[in-house]
């Protein structure tokens, strides 16, 4: 067989054992790249989620609030799942997992404790285009989950490559005491001034040049302190200030 020729992901994958010093290197250089962070629309596209532990529950959280449609199955729900998941909108399936369940799904997560069953999960993927997470396993991944903070539409992600996941939810957070709700209720405002500011007769220049003064820390200070409604006719102020 021409090594060169297949992907490292299926030479991680091949039936050498975990040690096997190709399957190590495949790892070490899969995790040596760097990633592409995007923000995923996953609003109704399906999400499969193999296993119903602690850890499938706190994916399936953050799957449900990209309004995923969720597909878990597993053969056992364990409490925790079920406390953690109790108000999340998901399909059950109580049962053995089978690779027809990926049929339709835009990404997979395998959360079982089953190492081997897991590694099935991230071919079956491979075969039908699908994006896999098996959580833990950095070089069965697709794409890392990264810890976040949200504020209504605000996002904050931080990774670490799969380097340290303890340290990415520490430094979330410490910045959880930096970035509070006030600045997911700013971005509100900030939203509705710029739709003004983009639909109005100003430059290119002016816009970005107003933009930016909209968003600066004065101006979120003025927010704090007087409220949306005085920062809202302060903003009007300034665009008009600006023709
Ligand atoms: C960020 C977060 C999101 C989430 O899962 O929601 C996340 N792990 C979190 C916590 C966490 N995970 C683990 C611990 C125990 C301490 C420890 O072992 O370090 C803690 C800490 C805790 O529980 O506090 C165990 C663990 N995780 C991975 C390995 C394998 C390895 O390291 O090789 C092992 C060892 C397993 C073993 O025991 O063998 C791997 C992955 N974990 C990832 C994500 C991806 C990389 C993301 C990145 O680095 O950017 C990746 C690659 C795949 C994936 O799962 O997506 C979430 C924090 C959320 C938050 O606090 O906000
Ligand atoms: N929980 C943690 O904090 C933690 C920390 C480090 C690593 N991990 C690893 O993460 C993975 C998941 O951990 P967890 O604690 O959430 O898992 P868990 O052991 O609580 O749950 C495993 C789930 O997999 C399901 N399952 C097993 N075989 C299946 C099959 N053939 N078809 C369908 N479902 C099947 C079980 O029914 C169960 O719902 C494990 O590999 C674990 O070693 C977990």
């Amino acid at each position: 067989m021409n090594l060169k020729l297949l992907p490292l992901t299926s030479v991680a994958t091949l039936n050498f054992s975990e040690n096997h010093w190709l399957a190590r290197l495949a790892a070490v250089i899969l995790t040596a790249m760097p990633t592409y962070p995007i923000y995923l629309n996953l609003c109704n596209k399906k999400a499969l989620v193999v296993g119903a532990g602690q850890v499938a529950a706190r994916k399936a959280q953050a799957l449900s609030r990209a309004g995923a449609s969720i597909l878990v199955v597993a053969r056992e729900y364990s409490a925790e799942f079920n406390d953690i998941c109790k108000h999340i909108q998901l399909e059950r399936i109580e049962g053995d997992y089978s690779p027809e369940y990926l049929d339709d799904a835009t990404l997979a997560i395998a959360a079982t404790d089953d190492s081997e069953l897991n590694t099935r999960i991230y071919n079956d993927c491979r075969a039908r285009n699908v994006l896999c997470n098996v959580v833990d396993v950095p070089h069965l991944c697709d794409f890392y989950v990264p810890a976040v903070i949200n504020h209504g539409d605000l996002t904050i992600s931080i990774g670490t490559s799969g380097k340290c996941p303890a340290y990415a939810g520490r430094l979330r957070r410490k910045l959880e005491s930096i970035i509070t709700p006030d600045h997911g209720a700013f971005l509100e405002v900030l939203e509705s001034a710029r739709q003004k500011v983009i639909t109005s007769d100003l430059t290119a220049q002016q816009r970005k040049k107003l933009l930016h003064h909209l968003a600066a820390d004065t101006s979120f200070t003025l927010f704090r302190q007087q409220g949306a409604d005085a920062w809202l006719k302060w903003a009007d102020q300034q665009i008009s200030a600006s023709r």
